[in-house]
């Protein structure tokens, strides 16, 4: 499995303090798997996501991409090798269009390239990966809209969007169906099972009904350290599961 692995985290350990928000932990993402990690709150599971999208470095342990260590590699320069993060609503700038919002990440993540090429050339260089990415999502239509002007589920389908326009092949998908109503969340998943098998995808998510339909495995996360890793169907009958986590929902 190691040697398959897309997105290998080894040992990977983070202390706050005498807090070890994350202990030793061990996960693959395997190419095309959709791989979610679930846990109760304050289990480390977006400390997790922050070290291997490099917003945070990890204490000891390793994070691999295709083999390659990029424990040390700065946030800004993982897209370019392949590893993006859903982007977060805080990030997006409400006052430009929704394609100006894709096409200035594209833009950002390439800016030499882009800069060797005339103005024509360079604006469609960055408006065709961002008209792409739009319509995967479910936004072909939108492009023109101020960001400010969407309701809060398109503005999440932008976050996806912006991710996929970086031209990655491995995804981290942080909490995509929070705040979400029900017919939000349905298109929702509706994306993500478009995308499922096209990307391997690091998804944490609280809604287990999205978790258990769509993820290939779980990781479960309980104070910082993974208790089991396995099929949603072996994780649904794990003891030891359902006594640290699930067992108040059966
Ligand atoms: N910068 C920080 N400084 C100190 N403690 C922190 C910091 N970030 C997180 N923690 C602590 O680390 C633990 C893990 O937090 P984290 O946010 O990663 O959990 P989580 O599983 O994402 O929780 P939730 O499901 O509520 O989002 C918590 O006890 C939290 O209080």
């Amino acid at each position: 499995m190691t040697d398959t692995a897309k997105l290998e985290i080894r040992n990977l350990r983070k202390s706050f303090g005498a807090l070890v928000a994350t202990n030793d932990v061990n996960i693959s993402v395997r190419p095309g798997e959709l791989h979610a990690l679930i846990g109760p709150n304050g289990a480390g599971k977006t400390t997790l996501i922050s070290q291997i999208s490099g917003e945070m470095f990890p204490d000891s342990g390793q994070i691999l991409l295709d083999g390659n260590d990029i424990t040390r590699l700065p946030a800004h320069k993982r897209a370019s090798v392949g590893l993006a993060r859903s982007f977060q609503i805080s990030q997006l700038y409400n006052d430009f269009t929704v394609e100006d919002n894709v096409a200035m990440a594209v833009q950002a993540q390439s800016n030499k390239r882009f800069n060797l090429l005339s103005d024509a050339r360079k604006d469609a260089a960055l408006r065709q990966p961002a008209k792409e990415a739009l319509q995967r999502v479910g936004l072909g239509d939108a492009g023109h809209l101020m960001v400010s002007e969407l309701a809060h589920g398109k503005k999440r389908q932008l976050e996806l969007a912006i991710a996929l326009s970086l031209n990655a092949s491995v995804l981290l998908l942080d909490e995509p169906m929070a705040g979400l109503g029900a017919e939000e969340s349905l298109l929702m998943r509706d994306i993500l099972l478009d995308l499922k098998g096209q990307y391997a995808i690091l998804l944490v998510e609280h809604d287990m009904d999205i978790v258990f339909s769509l993820a290939d495995r779980v990781t479960v996360l309980v104070y910082g350290k993974p208790v089991f890793t396995g099929t949603p169907e072996e994780v649904r009958h794990n003891p030891i599961v359902r006594d640290a986590y699930l067992g108040e929902e059966d």
